[in-house]
């Protein structure tokens, strides 16, 4: 028997307090005669199951979460792949568009730009500070592709925590959920009586940096063993956070390397899928991006180390890909470009603009066409046949959430291929049937990678993430198919097996961090890989 956190409310505030785990038994005449735990799980599903709408099973799953917290992570356990999509994309965005309406209880911690000057006294009122591993924050100003929602931003904080735990094993009351308010420009917010957050614009970009640097500062002096993701941050923010912070703290950016990580582990599987339908070498890929924003970016910069893990130069890596934004094609001669388009803006072309998505898969060829757009529907049928023409098997992924701003759906994508498409998507979209044979999409979706690439991070004490760790995240996802997997040409594994696959990423996560010294838990140097891949599984909190 060990002793956990649960949390509880009191006068309306969340507070933890210290419980028996498993708990004792209720005493007699507590609970109904005939109450069984192991058929109270199946009387939880029911519940859950007759709700008409995900957002009602978003609520029962809250109201679940808050009243008995094992259950919630029992039935997450148990039903990964039927609750994943309730509790986080897609759901999890309409939960985002209505939190200021559905809002019942607190959960998380809510910093206002009004705190600054006072951020420490703020963080000092988290429960257990030393207990805290990883927190999430977002200051909710793009939130999935829903644009800025201001404090209605939390539910994505609490949604990636939840996954945490029920992905990668972390203590329930090791995780913090934190939403910034630095204002929204969200007009029907602000107007909106029901809001939750300040009524007041987004800060200046000093304000912005002055906060920053001091809520940092505050949550590595308050939380001593905390790792930060920092989530749907609007792109130029993702970018600069990410930067002026990486090497001061342990923390990441979920949209720029975890999605990174999570399509270049998909895609190491389709290129081997797509290599051997063309009978082409495994690095004759082009790679065209559909949007250009923090996560298309970041996703290109992490598919260069596919070329260059392959012997290809850095600059030979780069040539493998293209930009397409609001304007079209990214090249240099188009004019002044913000910064994190200059790397990958091409210099080998100098016409005119080119605006059409099919005019640029014309002029392109490329053999992967990668959406992060937010644009429901860019890849239409011609574009899609454009692709088959040029590939027998063509890979494309519409990677933008929630589902309806994904830029094709599974089904128009195998229709127009004939079943020859090497899909995966941002958010679910169901298996089908064609021609006899069974269609599965991939997801892929960040949550594949950091609840692995947190606990790897967390384990080893990482005095900061690198590079490297992102990268091996990465190639431990991609390499944890298994043979009916590869047989089904998944290019992603099942999310059933998620607890699995979190301890193989964060192996190969401990393994970089150690080769790069930033590793503070030296003692699992000493430790072979099975030893390691022991340790975390068995350290992974369980429900009862
Ligand atoms: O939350 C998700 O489903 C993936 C993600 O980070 C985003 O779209 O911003
Ligand atoms: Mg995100």
């Amino acid at each position: 028997m060990s002793i956990v956190l649960t949390p509880y409310w009191t006068n309306g505030m969340q507070k933890l307090r210290l419980e028996p785990h498993p708990p004792e038994p209720l005493s007699k005449g507590l609970r109904p005669p005939a109450f069984n735990p192991a058929v109270h799980i199946q009387r939880c599903l029911a519940q859950l199951r007759s709700k008409d709408k995900d957002i009602e099973k978003y609520i029962f799953l809250t109201q679940l979460k808050d009243a008995d917290l094992n259950m919630f992570y029992k039935l997450c356990v148990a039903h990964m792949s039927e609750i994943t999509p309730l509790i986080y994309t897609p759901t999890v965005g309409d939960a985002c568009l209505q939190f200021s309406r559905n809002y019942r209880r607190p959960e998380g911690l809510f910093i206002s730009i009004k705190d600054k000057g006072r951020v420490g006294s703020v963080l000092k009122s988290w429960p257990k500070p030393n207990d805290a591993r990883i927190s999430v924050v977002t200051d909710g100003s793009r939130i999935l592709g829903l644009g800025d929602l201001g404090v209605n931003g939390m539910p994505i904080a609490i949604g990636k925590l939840s996954l945490y735990v029920a992905g990668a094993g972390i203590r329930p009351n090791s995780t913090v959920p934190i939403c910034l308010d630095l204002g929204t420009d969200n007009q029907e917010f602000l107007d909106d009586p029901l809001y939750l957050g300040l009524r007041q614009k987004r800060v200046s970009d000093q304000e912005m940096n002055e906060f920053m640097d001091e809520f940092m500062y505050e949550m590595s002096i308050t939380f001593p063993k905390l790792l930060v993701q920092f989530e749907d941050f609007s792109t130029d923010h993702a970018f600069a956070y990410l930067s002026r912070f990486r090497d001061q703290y342990p923390l990441f950016n979920d949209d720029i390397q975890g999605t990174g990580a999570v399509v270049l582990a998909g895609f190491v599987n389709a290129a081997a899928l797509s290599a051997k339908a063309s009978g082409r070498p495994l690095t004759d890929q082009r790679i065209l991006f559909f949007g250009a924003g923090s996560a298309g970016v970041g996703v290109a910069h992490q598919l260069t180390s596919f070329f260059t893990l392959n012997g290809f130069s850095e600059q030979e890596a780069r040539e493998r890909i293209w930009l397409v934004d609001s304007q079209g094609l990214v090249y240099d001669a188009r004019g002044t470009l913000p910064e994190h388009k200059k790397y990958f803006s091409r210099n080998d072309y100098s016409g005119p603009p080119i605006t059409s998505l099919l005019d640029i898969i014309d002029y392109v060829k490329p053999t992967a066409l990668l959406g992060l757009s937010t644009i429901p529907n860019a890849f239409n049928q011609p574009v899609v046949e454009a692709m088959a023409k040029h590939n027998p098997r063509p890979i494309i992924f519409p990677l933008s959430n929630p589902v309806r701003l994904s830029e094709c759906s599974f089904a128009d994508a195998v229709q127009w291929t004939d079943g020859q498409v090497i899909f995966a998507s941002g958010s679910p979209f169901p298996e089908l049937q064609h021609n006899g044979r069974r269609l599965i999409p991939g997801q892929g979706n960040n949550m594949y990678i950091f609840p692995g690439l947190g606990l790897g991070a967390i384990v080893s004490r990482v005095t900061k993430v690198t590079d490297s760790m992102v990268e091996a995240s990465a190639l431990g996802l991609a390499s944890s198919l298994t043979i009916e997997e590869r047989d089904l040409d998944l290019v992603y594994p099942s999310v059933e097996r998620i607890r699995d696959i979190s301890a193989r990423i964060a192996l190969n996560v401990i393994r970089a961090a150690q080769k790069e010294g930033v590793d503070r838990s030296t003692d699992l140097r000493k430790m072979s890989d099975g030893e390691i891949l022991k340790f975390l599984q068995q350290r992974m909190w369980n429900p009862y």
